[in-house]
């Protein structure tokens, strides 16, 4: 048996202005350390074999924070290629532990196109509560120039199947670090959820949520919280 571990990067400086993040590379907010740090808490003692994250330093500070907190041993970045690969290999015999640690863009953040930058409430405003609503959650609506979910899906998903399950087979716990649309793509994928259901798919900052894998199934155990699961999808 292994874990899943998905995580939402915490609250990002953009995400406090409201502002549509996208692939903006926008750091955390100081409330977006706190939840990392007290995602980390909770998953103290969690083994973590491996971690996947995007290429978006909000997902990359979330997962270092989770580890700061965590016994598994040092997330080590694995360059996929170039200098960065080659020079930072591990020659020596230093006898630590280390959790190879991912970035891939196949994991970032939907990519909103025209939209970056815009306050939501503005754009409300601008183009009408429902059409931003369908930008937002609906799964095959674009935004402007920008990605709908289900174009986000044709690279989250194949990366998913490719890399992510591969580590689950072979018992090992898995920490990815994501976000809030590139998540929901992954989300229902697993849950087998239809394009009605993952209109109200939200995922919430900072909270882990957990599967169990087992016999090539994954099992919802729910979002992780300091007194237990909660075994629901949709977080009010
Ligand atoms: O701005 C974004 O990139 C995302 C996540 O914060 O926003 P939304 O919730 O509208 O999909």
């Amino acid at each position: 048996m292994s874990n899943l571990i998905l995580i939402r990067h915490g609250e990002s400086l953009w995400n406090k202005l409201n502002l549509f993040t996208g692939w903006v590379d926008v750091p955390l907010s100081e409330k977006g350390v706190k939840e990392a740090l007290n995602a980390g808490e909770l998953l103290k003692y969690w083994r973590i074999d491996v971690i996947f994250t995007s290429e978006l330093v909000r997902a990359i500070q979330t997962a270092m924070l989770v580890m700061s907190k965590n016994y598994s041993g040092i997330p080590k970045i694995e360059h996929e290629n170039g200098m960065m690969k080659e020079w930072s290999l591990i020659y020596g015999e230093d006898g630590e532990r280390y959790v190879p640690t991912y970035k891939s863009w196949h994991l970032n953040e939907r990519y909103y196109g025209q939209l970056q930058g815009l306050n939501k409430d503005k754009a409300k405003k601008i183009y009408g509560e429902e059409q931003v609503l369908l930008w937002r959650r609906s799964y095959d609506v674009a935004p402007p120039g920008g990605e709908s979910l289900k174009d986000t899906a044709k690279r989250t998903i194949p990366y998913f199947r490719g890399k992510i399950m591969p580590e689950l087979e072979r018992d090992k716990n898995v920490l990815v670090s994501a976000h809030g649309n590139s998540l929901r793509s992954i989300v229902m994928h697993i849950e087998g959820l239809t394009k009605e259901e993952v209109l109200k798919l939200n995922i919430p900052t900072g909270v882990p949520l957990i599967y169990e894998y087992q016999a090539g199934k994954l099992k919802r155990m729910g979002y992780l919280y300091e007194w237990g699961y909660d075994k629901s999808l949709h977080i009010k």
